[in-house]
């Protein structure tokens, strides 16, 4: 059977967007891995499925899969995108509209200028709460990785997420110590890692390895997540700019007590169908990932 989707995107972390307001979705992991190759399949950071809500204070609800088949609690540039998508379909009108993603309700707003607020709730800096193996919440955690301590800070949007200071954030080395941030025993359930380098109080620079897929261009959640840690260090005000690779996020936190809000675009690339592939082809297609 064909299956019917949206090509979007968030500041380059994409998506593939499937109503499935009206039947489950189908594929299992193994299909979810060959709709999210790039080469055998559509491609995508992440997979977005809409569904009905069960929270009964929530228009919609959304499922997020990353490229390896796993399933992640929130994703921010896919929530601004999940919000467009039902705009465009006459879904959501004006004003702020809650939905449900996989870790609690978030609010959504369209603005004038096709960008997208979201109130993406409190940063949670309790261990468990993220979780993360360590006897006391802090503002800096010594981890060790492959045998050595890195310092990192780490805090919960609804999805784990480490962050690494560094000086000069197009030298960080994401793709090594991304990967080895992302399997230390210390998150038990692996981690989103940003690497960040502070401009001023107002300007940082951001590089995120994303747990499940590998560096992105962008990472919503993980732009929270900075600012949340960098704010509770002091080292940042309330309102500060995100510069990704893809392009810029506006961020602002308050402080504890108050909800992360984040705005950003949400991007229509195209809409599509495709066939499932015969059994096998698709695991043929998805071997090369490990
Ligand atoms: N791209 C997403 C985050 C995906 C997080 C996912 N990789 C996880 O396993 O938590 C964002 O814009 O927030």
């Amino acid at each position: 059977m064909a299956l019917r989707f949206s090509k979007m995107h968030g500041l380059g972390n994409d998506f593939v967007v499937v109503d499935c307001r009206g039947a489950p979705f189908a594929l299992d992991a193994a299909g979810i891995r060959w709709l999210g190759d790039r080469h055998f399949g559509v491609g995508f950071d992440q997979l977005l499925t809409l569904e009905p809500a069960r929270d009964p204070s929530c228009r919609f609800a959304y499922g997020i899969w990353n490229t390896d088949g796993s399933s992640a609690g929130q994703c921010g540039n896919g929530v601004r995108c999940v919000a467009a998508w039902l705009a465009r379909a006459g879904a959501l009108g004006p004003g702020m509209t809650r939905l449900e993603s996989p870790s609690g309700a978030v609010a959504v707003e369209l603005l004038g200028d096709g960008s997208v607020r979201v109130d993406m709730g409190e940063p949670r800096f309790a261990p468990a709460a993220i979780p993360l193996d360590a006897a006391a919440e802090s503002d800096r955690y010594a981890i060790d990785v492959v045998g050595r301590e890195v310092e990192i800070g780490a805090t919960s949007m609804g999805n784990p997420h480490a962050l690494v200071e560094v000086d000069d954030v197009a030298a960080a080395p994401v793709a090594v110590l991304g990967p080895q941030i992302e399997y230390a025993p210390a998150f038990p359930e692996r981690c989103n890692v940003g690497f960040a380098e502070i401009v001023s109080r107002t300007a940082i620079r951001l590089r995120v390895w994303e747990r499940g897929v590998g560096e992105t261009l962008a990472c919503g959640s993980g732009a929270c997540a900075a600012v949340a840690v960098l704010r509770r260090r002091a080292k940042v005000d309330a309102e500060v700019r995100v510069a990704l690779p893809g392009g810029e996020l506006e961020v602002h936190w308050d402080g504890p007590g108050h909800p992360v809000w984040m705005r950003g675009p949400a991007t229509f690339v195209f809409d599509g169908e495709i066939a499932e592939p015969a059994t096998g082809a698709a695991s043929a297609g998805t071997t090369r990932k490990s």
